[in-house]
C-alpha cells in the first residue's frame, strides 16, 4: 500500500517495530490475501481437488528450480559463515526431502514427464522467475533475502496454524503443510527475518526502496500464484 511511509517514519509511528514488519505492511493487501487464500485454507483442511493440486505443483516445481538458484546466490553474498549456515541447511532440505515430495506427489497424481520437466509457465510462475533472476543478479545480500523472506514467511503464516490439525490424507496436502509448519521451518523463517532486519537497517533510502519493491512484488506474485492454481487455461 502506497500510504505506508519509508522505514524511518514507520519506525517513529510504530516504536519497537522491526523492518520486516514495515515490509509486510507495505505488501498489503496482497500479503493477507495470499495467507488467507482458498488454496492455503483447503490445503490445511486436506481438501484441495486433485486437478488444482496437479496444476499448482507443476508450476511450483518450476518455482523451486529458480528458488534454489536464488538461495545459492544468497549463500554467495552473505557476509560470513554464521549467516551462510542456516541458508545452506535449508538448501539441503530443498534439494532432498522437498524435491522428493514433488516426485512422490507427481507419481501419486499421475503427472506426465513433460509437465514435470518443462511445462508452459503461468504468468505468476514467469513473474517469479524474472523476480528471482533480478534479485540473484544483485550483489546486495538484502535483495535476495527480501524475495526468500516473502516466500518462506507467507508459507509459514498460512501453514503454521494447521500444524496440529491437518488431516493425514491426502499426503500431498498433509506433507505440504508439514514442510512449512515444522518447528525447524519456523526457526528458519525467524532467522531469515532477523537477517533481513539487520541488512535493511544498514541500507540507505535507495537501498530500502529497492528491497521494498522486491518484497512487495514477491507478495503480489504469491497471491497470483495461488490464483493460477484455479486457472483452467493452464495444464493439469
Ligand atoms: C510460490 C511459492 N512460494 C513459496 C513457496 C515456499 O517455498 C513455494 N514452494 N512456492
Amino acid at each position: 500500500m502506497s500510504e505506508v511511509p519509508d522505514w524511518p517514519e514507520f519506525r517513529a509511528a510504530h516504536p519497537g517495530a522491526a523492518p520486516t514488519e514495515w515490509l509486510r505492511a507495505a505488501a498489503e493487501p496482497d500479503w493477507s490475501a495470499a495467507v488467507g487464500h482458498r488454496f492455503a485454507l483447503d490445503c490445511n483442511a486436506g481438501r484441495v481437488p486433485e486437478t488444482v493440486m496437479r496444476r499448482y505443483l507443476v508450476q511450483d516445481y518450476q518455482f523451486i528450480g529458480a528458488f534454489c538458484a536464488l538461495l545459492g546466490r544468497a549463500i554467495h553474498t552473505a557476509p560470513d559463515l554464521p549467516s551462510r549456515l542456516p541458508l545452506g541447511r535449508f538448501m539441503g532440505l530443498l534439494c532432498s526431502e522437498e524435491n522428493t515430495f514433488f516426485v512422490r506427489a507427481f507419481d501419486a497424481l499421475g503427472v506426465s514427464e513433460a509437465l514435470r520437466r518443462d511445462p508452459p509457465l503461468s504468468d505468476a510462475a514467469r513473474g517469479f522467475r524474472a523476480l528471482m533472476v533480478e534479485a540473484a543478479e544483485s550483489a546486495v545480500h538484502a535483495d535476495q533475502l527480501a524475495v526468500l523472506c516473502v516466500a518462506e514467511w507467507v508459507y509459514l503464516s498460512w501453514a503454521r496454524p494447521a500444524r496440529a490439525t491437518r488431516p493425514p490424507q491426502p499426503f500431498w496436502c498433509a506433507e505440504w503443510v508439514d514442510l512449512h509448519a515444522s518447528p525447524y521451518f519456523e526457526s528458519f523463517v525467524r532467522g531469515l527475518r532477523a537477517a533481513l532486519d539487520r541488512e535493511v537497517i544498514a541500507l540507505d533510502a535507495a537501498g530500502r526502496a529497492r528491497v521494498r519493491a522486491l518484497f512487495t512484488r514477491a507478495a503480489t506474485l504469491e497471491r497470483a500464484f495461488f490464483d493460477s492454481a484455479y486457472d483452467e487455461t493452464l495444464p493439469a
